[in-house]
């Protein structure tokens, strides 16, 4: 997350950190959030790549303190969308459901993800704010600490106009920035947590920035559509 500030610890209790092993050693990639006690909503792209171990940490807020309210719970099984493409992000589809182990237990550090009604779409500047432990600057290093910014919602018209994203932003994604504040390499996966009467819901899952930087001027973050997947993130946890 690139502007922002370090979030109040457990703030945001559905965010989890996905993370693989290398050796002996486990390294955070990507973010998610826990949509049911054994499920986890995550990007595509960071699941898709050869068969890696994960594990899944819930109640997580420095990567490198144990504070003693994390559970760590291993990956069962992976369930990309169908439609995903690995070689064009732009197509959209970028998500996933991991089945975990076993379930997390739920308390005031570990709570589920509220998802929005199929097809709620968000008006122009919607408050939202973007969780991760992604990197701080582009080209920089991961945040140890759970970060969140603000970064109200650019409705699809803005997003996908000239000097914008253009034809790259699809209906079935979401796009949000601010100028200065900005998803960044490793916040993929995780949550764009909106404010809507009051609640926060989970409208999106950070997709895509700029190759040219992630705080590029015009090209704010881009989220998956949340809504637009209700139906198969059901068929997927009720036949599996
Ligand atoms: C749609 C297409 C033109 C396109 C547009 C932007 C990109 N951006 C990128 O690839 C930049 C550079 C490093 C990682 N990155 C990203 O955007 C990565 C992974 C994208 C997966 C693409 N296979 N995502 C993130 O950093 C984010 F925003 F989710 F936190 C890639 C492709």
């Amino acid at each position: 997350v690139i502007g922002g500030s370090v979030a109040k610890p457990n703030s945001w209790p559905w965010q989890i950190s996905l993370q693989y092993q290398s050796g002996s050693s486990w390294y955070h990639t990507c973010g998610g959030s826990l949509v049911r006690t054994g499920w986890v909503m995550t990007a595509a792209h960071c699941v898709d790549r050869y068969a890696r171990n994960f594990r899944v940490v819930l109640g997580e807020h420095d990567l490198y303190v144990n504070g003693g309210t994390e559970q760590v719970i291993s990956v069962n099984q992976i369930y990309i969308h169908p439609n995903w493409n690995s070689n064009n992000v732009a197509n959209g589809y970028d998500i996933a459901l991991l089945r975990l182990s076993s379930s997390a237990s739920l308390n005031s550090y570990v709570q589920l993800a509220s998802l929005p009604p199929a097809d709620q779409i968000l008006p122009h500047n919607n408050l939202c704010y973007i969780t991760g432990w992604g990197r701080t600057s582009t080209g920089g290093s991961l945040s140890d600490q759970l970060k969140e910014a603000y970064l109200p919602v650019v409705d699809h018209n803005t997003c996908s106009s000239g000097g914008w994203w253009g034809s790259t932003v699809k209906t079935t994604m979401v796009c949000a920035g601010g100028y200065a504040e900005a998803g960044c390499n490793g916040d993929s996966g995780g949550p764009l947590n909106c404010q809507v009467n009051g609640n926060y819901y989970v409208h999106g899952i950070a997709s895509f920035v700029s190759g040219l930087g992630c705080d590029t001027y015009q090209k704010p973050t881009v989220f998956t559509r949340v809504s637009a997947y209700i139906s198969w993130m059901d068929s997927v946890s009720v036949n599996h």
